[in-house]
């Protein structure tokens, strides 16, 4: 069944398609709104030379269009990058990982040029933070990890019976007072055994396309 949240992402998802330049490579995302990106970019496959993509998942789909997955170490332009968010804010700092690909999709955004985020109007908020904050962990240290968390004022919870295309576990954090997003991203990147967090912050996006019934709004 398709719900009006859906519509709104596939607005958001099809707007993006514009972004996209004739003869380069593209930055694909993860989840169900860069779903709606994939099947919208497969009517331009023709048109490009191919994508780099953040999961197994987007991999899987972007094939069954018949759309040419590059491996980004043979990349050397990337320019663009089209990635959904769980939480986006007015500067455009974004956590993400919901889906569990936080560590490649943070890897490809590095690389792009520009990161478009595309969403419905519902991932757009004050402040950074009423969504868990994931966070991929060498599965050894996710004991280790998470007292440090607590120490930080988090509450991680282990996301229970998912692995991460790298082999490595989550830890959702919940109740994180995000005062300075920069600050924290960089915090939680030195704690020994984390390979990533979901704060998109130092990097963010460069431009997000809002899908609501009222339309589509442009942020940059
Ligand atoms: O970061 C992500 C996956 O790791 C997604 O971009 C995020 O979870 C948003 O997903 P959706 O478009 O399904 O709402």
């Amino acid at each position: 069944m398709t719900t009006s949240q859906d519509l709104l992402k596939k607005q958001a998802a099809e707007a993006a398609l514009k972004y996209v330049e004739p003869n380069t490579i593209v930055g694909v995302g993860t989840g169900s709104t860069v779903n709606f990106f994939i099947d919208a970019l497969a009517t331009m496959k023709n048109d490009i030379e191919g994508a780099v993509s953040s999961s197994e998942e987007s991999t899987k789909r972007l094939k069954a269009h018949g759309i040419e997955v590059v491996e980004l170490n043979n990349v050397g332009n990337l320019p663009v990058y089209i990635d959904g968010a769980d939480e986006i804010d007015e500067h455009l700092r974004m956590v993400k990982g919901g889906g569990g690909a936080l560590t490649r999709e943070k890897i490809i955004a590095a690389v792009a040029d520009k990161f478009i985020c595309i969403a419905d109007e519902s991932k757009v908020v004050g402040r950074l933070g009423n969504f868990p904050v994931p966070i991929e962990v060498i599965p050894m240290a996710r004991s280790y990890v998470a007292r440090e968390i607590v120490k930080l004022g988090g509450d991680p919870v282990w996301r229970q019976g998912f692995t991460t295309d790298n082999g490595n576990v989550i830890l959702d954090i919940h109740n994180f007072d995000i005062l300075d997003p920069v600050q924290l991203e960089q915090q939680l990147n030195s704690i020994v055994g984390v390979v990533t967090n979901g704060l998109f912050a130092k990097r963010g996006a460069n431009k997000a396309i809002i899908a609501s019934p009222a339309g589509l709004k442009f942020m940059e």
